[in-house]
C-alpha cells in the first residue's frame, strides 16, 4: 500500500485550514528529473504549518504532503490558469516563480505524467479536503475554509515592487460572505508594522474558488503571507524566525478567533 500523500487533524471548529503548499516530498522517480534548481524547492510555502500550529482549539487541518512541483494542489485539475495572460505557474509547473526551469532538459512531465499525478496526489488531497468540509458543514450548517500560504515579497517574474505582508484573496468577494472578508481586513489593517491587500495580486488559488460557494454555507478565503513576516531570509535554507513568527501569529490568532466567531451568524 503506498503512504498516504496528506495529513488530516480533526476538529470541531466550523473553521479547516488548507495547505497544499507546505509539503516537500518527491517520489524519487520525480525527484530524479528535477535539474539542479528544481531540487532547491524553492517554492514551498515554507513553515506555514508550523506558523499557524496551535493557534485555534479543536481546528481541522489538511495539508498536502507531497510538493507542488509534483503536482500543485491550488491549481485546477482540467489546466486551466489561475490568471490567463499574467505569468503564473501550472498544474505540473515547468518553471518555478522566477520562470527558471526545474526539470533536466527532456525530462519535463507529459500528458501520461499529469494524468498519474492527478490520480496519486491531487485528487486524494481534494478528496480529503471535500470530506472535512463535508463533515464541518453537517456539524455546523456551514464551514469556513481558510486556505494557508506564503511566497517571497520580492518575484518580479510574477509582480513589480515589494508585496504586501497580508494578500487576503476573495475572488474579488465572490468565495465568503462579506463579513469574514471584513473581520480579516479589520485585523490586518490594525496590526501595526504590517501593510495588506485584499483581492491585490492574488485574489485565491483554484482551491478558495473552486470551495467557496456562500450561498452552500461554503466559505473560502486564501492568506497569502509575505516570506519576509516570518523567514530570516526569503533564500536557502528557508529558515523559520521564531521571533518574528511569534509577532505575526498573534494577528494570525486574532483573524481565525474573528472569523470563528461570526460562523453561527452565517445564513446556512
Ligand atoms: N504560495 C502560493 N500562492 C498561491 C497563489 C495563488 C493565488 O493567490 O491566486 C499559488 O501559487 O497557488
Amino acid at each position: 500500500m503506498s503512504a498516504p500523500v496528506f495529513e488530516t487533524r480533526q476538529g470541531t471548529s466550523p473553521i479547516i485550514l488548507g495547505f497544499p503548499h507546505t509539503g516537500t516530498e518527491v517520489p524519487p522517480a520525480i525527484y530524479d528529473r528535477l535539474n539542479d534548481n528544481g531540487r532547491i524547492l524553492a517554492d514551498t510555502d515554507w513553515h506555514i504549518h508550523q506558523l499557524y500550529d496551535g493557534l485555534l482549539a479543536d481546528v481541522t487541518t489538511v495539508r498536502a504532503t507531497f510538493h507542488r512541483y509534483v503536482i500543485d494542489a491550488n491549481r485546477d485539475p482540467a489546466g486551466v490558469s489561475l490568471y490567463p495572460g499574467q505569468n503564473t505557474t501550472g498544474l505540473v509547473p515547468q518553471t518555478d516563480f522566477d520562470g527558471k526551469a526545474i526539470w533536466k532538459d527532456g525530462q519535463a512531465p507529459d500528458e501520461a505524467d499529469i494524468a498519474a499525478r492527478l490520480r496519486d496526489f491531487h485528487a486524494p488531497y481534494h478528496a480529503a479536503l471535500a470530506a472535512e468540509i463535508e463533515r464541518v458543514r453537517a456539524i455546523h450548517g456551514v464551514a469556513i475554509l481558510y486556505d494557508c500560504h506564503s511566497i517571497r515579497s520580492h518575484i518580479p517574474f510574477l509582480f513589480d515592487g515589494k508585496l504586501p505582508d497580508f494578500n487576503i484573496g476573495t475572488d474579488m468577494g465572490k468565495t465568503c460572505d462579506s463579513a469574514i472578508e471584513q473581520a480579516t481586513l479589520t485585523v490586518v489593517e490594525a496590526a501595526e508594522g504590517y501593510d495588506s491587500v485584499l483581492n491585490g495580486r492574488f485574489k485565491g488559488g483554484w482551491t478558495t474558488r473552486h470551495y467557496g460557494r456562500p450561498e452552500t454555507g461554503v466559505h473560502a478565503i486564501q492568506m497569502e503571507l509575505a516570506q519576509s513576516t516570518h523567514l530570516q531570509t526569503e533564500a536557502v535554507p528557508f529558515a523559520y524566525d521564531a521571533a518574528k513568527a511569534d509577532r505575526l501569529r498573534v494577528h494570525l490568532k486574532d483573524i481565525l478567533v474573528s472569523i470563528e466567531q461570526i460562523a453561527p451568524g452565517l445564513k446556512r
